[in-house]
């Protein structure tokens, strides 16, 4: 997995390194160098022009201007306090004008259509919260040192900074402040199935859906059998309709259904809870005897989260007394609700502070989503996209979480991996017209692409 560093923390770092900054900024250029010579597919002929800056990130860029030159690369340097009026001409464009210290009011030149190389972060965009200045440029390319910055996976990060290469310049980090989920790390969390595995030895308990809302409890069950579920069963409070063929149909009264669910519980190995519940008075009751006294590992999503938020006591009383893992997976205006603020730019401590008050796992989604359990590292996933963004995705990817947690995977990492694959199961759709129970259908392919990977 990359590792993600603050800018704050990795100025510590550089400031604790025996490495001279010299040296760091030489190995930083010659990198820039490089990138700019593949970018360039070749020196001859290319000419280059260097916006360089008064700091480091300035330094970054002149060092790369002179490995380039010495490539036999044509580059022109130009002073970013000192703008020509007309800038030369050029094949690429390196942005070195600011790094981590630039502090707003500085607008990059207009360089039209010339592609941009970023040096560690594209001028303007912010490396702790990935916000982007007014004049930020799109690079195609941004090269940064030793770890990816937040700034590079949230907000408009991902857009203003291209392909993003992460360079080592010999800094050892001590700790990431986040990780960057991949393939491989998915991978080798996944279990397998055991030669002993029986029906109800991955069971997972469903209470989702309500009349009107039916399509929440199917497609959280078939996310869950896609995701390996050995069986589920499915409530959907107050449905006289047939849950999927191969789930256990468990119809329960619109009320008080709580004492139902909890009657078996234990038999099961996870329980998911909330989705198309509705927001009565009687759900919201339901609910929160479920989560105070279910004693499997639970995922909390959608009406879940509405219920624990307007419990009196506060959510955090709740949760905290969970001897079991708890996976909450809140949207920013449900993260509002249960903590009253929406989260601010600052992702990472966002999730962070939910989890260090509930004890549970909180997996904050959004374009990169954010999991956060008390004690662990937090994860970042950035595996899906915009398509995502319609009714009942939401309702799949509680139901793979809850899978992976009936496959005994730790919270932090089921909710993670549950994440990863519900991401990689929207690139497997169409470009238009993706629907919920269309990243149903590609989990199996999914996984056994996953498993069938080496790395
Ligand atoms: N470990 C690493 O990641 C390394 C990164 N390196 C590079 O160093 C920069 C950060 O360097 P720093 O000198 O702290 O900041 P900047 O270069 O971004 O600029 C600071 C400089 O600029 C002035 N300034 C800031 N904003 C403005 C403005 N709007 N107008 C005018 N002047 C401004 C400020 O006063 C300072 O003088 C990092 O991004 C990497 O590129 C190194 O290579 C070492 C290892």
């Amino acid at each position: 997995m990359i590792q993600v560093v603050t800018p704050q923390h990795m100025q510590a770092i550089d400031d604790a390194s025996e490495v001279p900054l010299d040296e760091l900024i030489a190995r930083a250029g010659a990198a820039v160098a490089r990138a700019a010579i593949r970018q360039l597919g070749g020196t001859y002929g290319r000419r280059v022009l260097v916006v360089a800056g008064p700091g480091n990130n300035g330094a970054d860029g002149r060092v790369a201007a002179t490995r380039l030159r010495e490539r036999g690369v044509r580059v022109a340097v130009v002073d970013a306090l000192d703008l020509p009026e007309r800038l030369p001409r050029a094949d690429l464009v390196i942005d070195a004008a600011f790094g981590t210290g630039f502090r707003g009011g500085w607008q990059f030149p207009d360089v039209g259509a010339t592609p941009v190389l970023a040096v560690d972060v594209p001028t303007g965009l912010d490396a702790a919260t990935g916000v982007a200045g007014p004049s930020t440029p799109h690079a195609v390319r941004t090269v940064t040192f030793q770890a990816a910055k937040p700034g590079h996976v949230f907000a408009d990060g991902p857009a203003r900074c291209g392909d993003l290469e992460v360079v080592d310049i010999g800094l050892g980090v001590d700790r990431a402040d986040a990780l960057l989920v991949d393939a491989a790390a998915v991978r080798h969390w996944l279990p397998h199935r055991p030669t002993d595995a029986h029906k109800w030895r991955e069971a997972v308990r469903i209470v989702a859906g309500t009349p009107g809302m039916t399509g929440a409890g199917h497609l959280a069950t078939t996310a869950a059998q896609r995701a390996g579920a050995s069986l589920v069963a499915v409530s959907s409070p107050g449905v006289d309709a047939d849950a999927p063929v191969e789930a256990l149909d468990r119809r329960v009264p619109g009320f008080d259904w709580y004492t139902a669910v909890l009657d078996d519980l234990h038999r099961f190995r996870s329980l998911v809870i909330g989705p198309g519940l509705g927001r009565e008075e009687h759900t919201v009751a339901s609910v929160l005897r479920c989560v105070e006294d279910a004693v499997v590992p639970m995922v909390i999503d959608g009406d879940g989260l509405f219920a624990l938020a307007w419990n009196e006591a506060g959510s955090p009383a709740v949760l905290v007394d969970r001897e079991v893992p708890t996976v909450l997976t809140p949207h920013d205006g449900e993260y509002g609700l249960l903590t009253g603020r929406r989260p601010d730019d600052d992702r990472l401590a966002a999730a962070t502070s939910l989890a260090d008050t509930t004890g549970a796992t909180v997996l904050l989604k959004g374009p990169a989503t954010v999991v956060a359990t008390p004690g662990e590292v937090p994860l970042i996933v950035d595996a899906g996209d915009e398509r995502l963004a319609t009714a009942g995705t939401g309702d799949v990817l509680a139901g793979i979480i809850g899978a992976l947690l009936a496959r005994q995977i730790p919270a932090h990492r089921a909710a993670a991996a549950g994440a990863f694959v519900h991401g990689l199961a929207v690139q497997r759709c169409a470009s238009v017209g993706v629907i919920a129970g269309d990243l149903v259908e590609q989990l199996p392919a999914v996984f056994t692409d996953l498993l069938a990977t080496d790395a």
